[in-house]
């Protein structure tokens, strides 16, 4: 049966002893009754005996000489007064307990009354020894004790609790002392006491006198819980034997039965209590250790899981507390834990800072993401406001381009070098570098000492330099004529050089290849369908150019090429009419006939190609240096161009070089005169526009004309035999005229009045002038509705600002737009076509149409205005030919020129359309340069200032030559200077 008392388990184990005391008691049989001093005398020699034999086992039987195996009591209390044993032992069971022990002779320890020893001596070695024990935590005894007899006991305990302690120790630790004691460090303060149950102590006591031998020699050094056990059991039936060998047989019986009931009781009543002391225990769980729980104690110390052997033989499971070495393995464990605990204690602190500062974080970008988010609303709304405000710029920086464009007024001059063609062996340019506006070009010794001449233009285009770019940069300007403004492209540059290949693109002809919108300023305002027709039409003049091979050029182009684009529209918001029109100029190269290695027909044409661009360059400097007299006539080309070079258009030159160094020579006096080129100031462009009041009142002219006209029928026959005998006077009536001719020139105020073609910039396409002209209110007698009242009407256009002619408007003669181009061909030599008019051998005008569209019927912008049947759209291609005839005499020049530019002014006309009219005009006009030139009628349109039809004014012989004058090198009046006869 188990003993343990301690801990949980010490509620099931119960002693046996007492439970028989206790029948015994209710038998009425006193325990006293029985030798109870001598049971205590014996258990305490017992216990002596133990104490006294592990000492001597410690310190070996030399060291405890003094100590016998079984001492009296007075003898225990002697041998171990000097302290040295008890000192010795406890080194050996807690190594340094008692770190300084006192030694003495051995002689004198053996002497009985121990008057040898000093004082002093035992007070240090007891002294030290009973601390240390106290500090171990085990039963301690009164230093005094040791003096005195009759206090041996405690001295027992004492060393018994030492010894328990020590087997604990060696077996690990786990254990339960005998005797009290704990392995717990001393400093805990706190140690496991066995508590002795008083009637089991008196048994055992009693057990050990009867027994007390036997016992005594079952003690092991161990302290082995069974061997307890089985003095424990020795013990009881030495007590049932006792009192049962004192009673009557026939009480035995009933004793026994007594006693085994109240054994039972006792122990169903111990285990109710030791179940219900679990079931506590289980709550009190709280620590894990391994998978296993660990019960606290009521102060909350830990406790140790250890096996006991019960009784029966089966293991229990017990706790106790945990001796010295697992308390602190448990401390370091718990200290650990601790660590872990603390560590993840702050890893929680800071997952949750974090957390906390993702979430403001969070908060923070939902915060800026709204913010960015209304901001974006506002600057799409900005945007939104832009957009709608954006046409309004648009408008606003055309006018101001306009106006920048307008207030420089010079000739623009843009250079362009052609890359080394395929094939070209030299691969060493003579252009040193281009640099925004700025050329340098490497120049031979001869041509300067620097070796470097430089040159600067509005532009300068590298040889790699796209189509695309060089449109871009002119898109503005030929945007310009939809705002009403004449505009002239031409190009200009050495044979070679790449005028053509600026002007018309590469060799195919597709509306990809052609820079689209060179009508318009916006692509959405370019019908696709338009532009092909332009394409068409400048394919047909393509064909009709003549080109050559030349030592320089292949395709050599042999004329100079004009094509013309009039356009017309209509600002709905103001009812103002916007008429422009530009001239697109491929000039024939200047080229150097040894080089280019030309004979014959092609000898010739570069003669009068390098003649007219002679005259182009004396025009040129007469403009540079502002002279009074600019010699547009000397040739056909400065004739053409003269609006351009002295009117108020906007002007912008080409000028192309070729890169290779032989030609550097061309290359130079192309750019000296380009130079000059750009020097000259034209003066501030004006839009040719009219108003809604103007159109009004021509209107009323018209009608005031027709009743006029009603009333005078002699003076419609006699108109009808004036356009019958002169083409000159029907291409007037027709509207049409030369640059060369001013409206004064061709009888003038008339024209002026009907004619709105373009002419020289003071007389037409500006608004002002005509308006201010005083001969609009001279009209006219002849209704130009009946010579143009069969014109189709033409299909709407549609566009964009500008909006095309009603229904209604047509009927008044408008076309809200009039596209007209007029492809020109001035060659330099007659080819297989006949020349219209002949005026002078090699010098001849020579002349040639080509009707390309049946649709093509003279189209004067004046007659849209007063014609209300007439059409508003024509495309008319021309081309003539025509050499230009220069003198020594500038007068000469005039002269020559001038014969030959009457038939010239054909090209300007839609004879077509003349022709097909019924009153014959058409079959004179066949014939038009004898009959101009020597028409009666020319003289006497010329002689009088009553506005008819007729050659200008100015056509008076003066000499054999006409006077002329000029503004602006221009005829402004009737006095031009002829040569008589043919011209020459
Ligand atoms: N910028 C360029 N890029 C590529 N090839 C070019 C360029 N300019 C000109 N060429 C090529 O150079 C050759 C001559 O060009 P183009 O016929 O245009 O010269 P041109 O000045 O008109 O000559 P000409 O006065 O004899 O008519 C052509 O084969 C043309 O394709």
């Amino acid at each position: 049966m188990a003993t343990n008392e301690g801990g949980v388990g010490g509620m099931l184990s119960f002693s046996m002893t007492s439970v028989v005391e206790d029948v015994l008691q209710q038998h009425g049989t006193r325990l006293s009754d029985i030798d109870l001093a001598s049971r205590k005398a014996e258990e305490a020699a017992l216990r002596r005996y133990e104490a006294a034999g592990w000492l001597r086992k410690m310190v070996g039987v030399v060291g405890a000489k003094d100590l016998a195996a079984e001492p009296s009591e007075e003898e225990f209390r002697l041998g171990l007064r000097s302290g040295l044993i008890l000192c010795n032992v406890l080194n050996r069971v807690q190594p340094g307990a008692v770190p300084k022990v006192v030694e003495s002779p051995s002689d004198s320890i053996v002497v009985p009354d121990g008057a040898a020893l000093s004082a002093y001596q035992y007070f240090e070695n007891v002294r030290n020894f009973l601390v240390a024990v106290e500090e171990m935590g085990l039963p301690n005894f009164e230093a005094s004790d040791l003096e005195q007899g009759g206090k041996s006991a405690r001295i027992v305990n004492c060393v018994l609790a030492l010894k328990s302690y020590s087997d604990r120790k060696q077996t690990g630790g786990c254990g339960m002392s005998r005797f009290g004691g704990s392995l717990k460090p001393s400093n805990s303060g706190k140690y496991f006491t066995r508590k002795n149950s008083e009637p089991f102590t008196n048994s055992l006591a009693r057990n050990a006198s009867m027994n007390e031998k036997s016992f005594g020699a079952e003690l092991n050094s161990n302290g082995d819980l069974a061997h307890d056990t089985d003095m424990n059991n020795r013990s009881l039936n030495m007590l049932v034997h006792t009192l049962l060998s004192e009673k009557k047989p026939e009480d035995v019986p009933i004793l026994v039965e007594s006693m085994l009931n109240k054994v039972i009781e006792e122990f169903e009543r111990r285990l109710a209590s030791h179940n219900e002391s679990m079931k506590t225990a289980m709550k009190d769980m709280v620590v894990c250790e391994g998978g296993k729980s660990l019960p606290r104690t009521a102060s909350g110390e830990m406790k140790r899981k250890v096996e006991v052997k019960s009784v029966n033989g089966t293991r229990e499971t017990q706790y106790c507390q945990d001796n010295f070495s697992d308390d602190k393995e448990s401390s370091t464990r718990l200290l650990k834990q601790q660590t872990l605990f603390d560590k993840q204690k702050s890893d929680i602190q800071e997952l949750k800072h974090t957390l906390h500062t993702t979430k403001t974080g969070m908060q923070f970008m939902q915060m800026k993401y709204h913010e960015e988010f209304s901001n974006l609303g506002k600057y799409l709304n900005g945007l939104s406001h832009a957009a709608s405000g954006y046409h309004r710029v648009l408008e606003e920086n055309r006018k101001l381009y306009n106006q920048v464009q307008d207030l420089k007024g010079s000739i623009r001059v843009y250079c362009r070098v052609r890359p080394f063609l395929p094939g070209q062996p030299n691969r060493t340019s003579s252009v040193d570098h281009i640099e925004e506006g700025n050329i340098t070009i490497t120049t031979p010794a001869k041509y300067g000492k620097e070796g470097r001449r430089s040159f600067n233009f509005n532009k300068v285009f590298g040889p790699y330099a796209s189509q695309d770019e060089v449109f871009s940069d002119t898109q503005p300007l030929i945007r310009s004529v939809l705002d009403g403004y004449n505009v002239c492209i031409f190009a200009y540059g050495q044979t070679g050089s790449g005028k053509t290949y600026t002007m018309t693109g590469p060799k195919e002809l597709t509306e990809r290849s052609q820079g689209n919108g060179v009508n318009v300023p916006d692509a959405n305002l370019v019908p696709v369908s338009s532009t092909s027709d332009v394409l068409e039409l400048m394919f047909i003049g393509q064909k009709n150019r003549a080109v050559g091979a030349t030592a320089l050029n292949d395709r050599s182009s042999r004329s100079h090429s004009c094509l013309t684009v009039h356009v017309q529209g209509r600002d709905l918001t103001s009812g103002t009419i916007l008429r422009g029109c530009m001239h697109l100029v491929d000039l024939a190269g200047s080229e150097r006939v040894d080089k280019s290695e030309v004979t014959g027909d092609r000898l010739k044409e570069a003669q009068h190609i390098n003649r007219s661009l002679s005259a182009l360059g004396d025009v040129i400097a007469s403009l540079a240096q502002k002279n009074s007299h600019v010699p547009y006539r000397n040739s056909k080309l400065t004739q053409l161009l003269q609006d351009s070079l002295g009117g108020q258009a906007k002007t912008l030159m080409f000028v192309h070089i070729s890169p290779e160094p032989d030609a550097v020579g061309e290359t130079l006096s192309t750019l000296k005169f380009a130079e000059r080129v750009a020097t000259v100031e034209l003066g501030a462009a004006k839009s040719n526009k009219e108003t809604s009041g103007d159109v009004k009142e021509l209107k009323e002219q018209i009608s005031s004309l027709k009743v006029a006209l009603a009333r005078k029928e002699g003076a419609s026959v006699s108109l009808q035999h004036s356009l019958s005998i002169s083409p000159e006077r029907h291409r007037m009536r027709a509207g049409g005229s030369s640059p060369s001719l001013s409206n004064k020139q061709v009888g003038g105020d008339v024209l002026g009045c009907l004619s709105n073609q373009r002419q020289p910039m003071e007389d037409v396409g500006n608004t002002e002038v005509w308006n201010n002209s005083p001969l609009r209110q001279n009209r006219p007698n002849f209704d130009l509705q009946e010579l143009l009242m069969d014109s189709p009407p033409w299909p709407p256009v549609n566009g964009l600002g500008l909006d095309f002619q009603k229904e209604d408007e047509k009927d008044m003669g408008y076309g809200d737009w009039v596209d007209k181009v007029m492809v020109n061909k001035l060659d330099g030599v007659n080819r297989n076509e006949k020349p219209l008019g002949h005026v002078d051998g090699e010098n001849d005008l020579l002349f040639q149409r080509h009707v390309l569209d049946s649709r093509v019927y003279p189209e004067q912008p004046y007659n849209k205005l007063t014609s209300t049947k007439m059409d508003t759209r024509a495309y008319d291609i021309q081309r003539s030919r025509f050499d230009i005839a220069t003198t020594d005499d500038s007068d000469e020049l005039e002269v020559a020129t001038s014969d030959s530019s009457e038939p010239d002014l054909l090209w300007q006309f839609n004879l077509p359309k003349v022709t097909s009219l019924s009153n014959g005009v058409g079959s004179k006009i066949k014939k038009p340069h004898s009959k101009l030139v020597k028409s009666p009628d020319i003289s006497a349109v010329n002689r009088s200032s009553v506005p008819t039809f007729g050659p200008s004014p100015s056509r008076k012989l003066l000499n054999g030559v006409a006077q002329s004058s000029h503004r602006n090198g221009r005829p402004v009046s009737g006095n031009v200077k002829r040569k008589t006869g043919n011209g020459k």
